[in-house]
């Protein structure tokens, strides 16, 4: 179960996000809102990468007191990732693998199922958007997470691709108990997956649909 409670996420004294209490719990949610809605910085507050106020737990591992505990169990990716350009992917990966504590084959596995193996070796500003993307993704999946947060997973790669995150995120589910949070702008995205609640970002704050 995730627990939010007197949350709120400012920028230049201007509420982006507030939420007063929310419960969500373990399974495969889906939040939509419109750009801007506040979806990415919910996530990144949730995946400890920003400050915020209030109170954050995921099975009661708190998101400060449990720092290191919370964060071996909530990965997230980014919607735009970013990184800098002269590392490798394979720098990248190996590099987040080790610290969230990934079995070798979890990697090797990974890379081959994504086709990343197949360019990892280059510097990163070589890279398409959709190869990006799919570095950021397969990052998301390493070590034990129990809740995984796919921030728009589904912009920039293409169908094949698409239908493989499906796939991923259905084994996760179903034979490892994760728990998914993800987001998109638009509807019917996530139509192939087994979505519990969908909640909406929206007047700065989130409601359950
Ligand atoms: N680092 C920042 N500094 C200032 N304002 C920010 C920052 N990050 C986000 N914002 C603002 O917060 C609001 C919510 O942005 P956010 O990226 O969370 O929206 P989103 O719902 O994920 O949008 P999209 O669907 O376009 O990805 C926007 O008005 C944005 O300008």
């Amino acid at each position: 179960m995730l627990k939010v409670k007197n949350f709120s996420k400012s920028y230049n004294n201007h509420t982006i996000v507030a939420v007063e209490n929310l419960e969500i719990p373990e399974g495969i949610h889906w939040f939509k809102g419109i750009n801007g809605s506040g979806k990415s910085t919910f996530f990144r507050s949730v995946a400890g990468i920003i400050p915020f106020d209030g109170e954050i737990s995921w099975n009661n591992l708190d998101i400060r007191k449990d720092a290191v505990d919370y964060r071996m169990q909530v990965n997230m990716s980014e919607a735009d990732p970013l990184y800098p350009d002269y590392l490798s992917g394979y720098d990248l990966l190996t590099f987040i693998a080790e610290a969230k504590k990934a079995d070798a084959s979890q990697l090797k596995q990974l890379t081959e199922v994504l086709g990343v193996d197949v360019y990892w070796k280059s510097a990163i500003g070589t890279y398409s958007s959709g190869m990006l993307k799919k570095i950021s993704l397969l990052s998301s999946f390493l070590g034990k997470p129990s809740l995984i947060m796919l921030d728009e997973p589904l912009i920039t790669i293409d169908n094949r691709s698409v239908q493989i995150v499906y796939e991923l995120v259905k084994e996760y589910a179903e034979k490892q108990g994760v728990s998914f949070l993800l987001s998109s702008h638009q509807d019917f995205r996530f139509e192939k997956l087994a979505i519990k609640n969908m909640y909406l970002v929206q007047n700065q704050t989130i409601t359950q649909l």
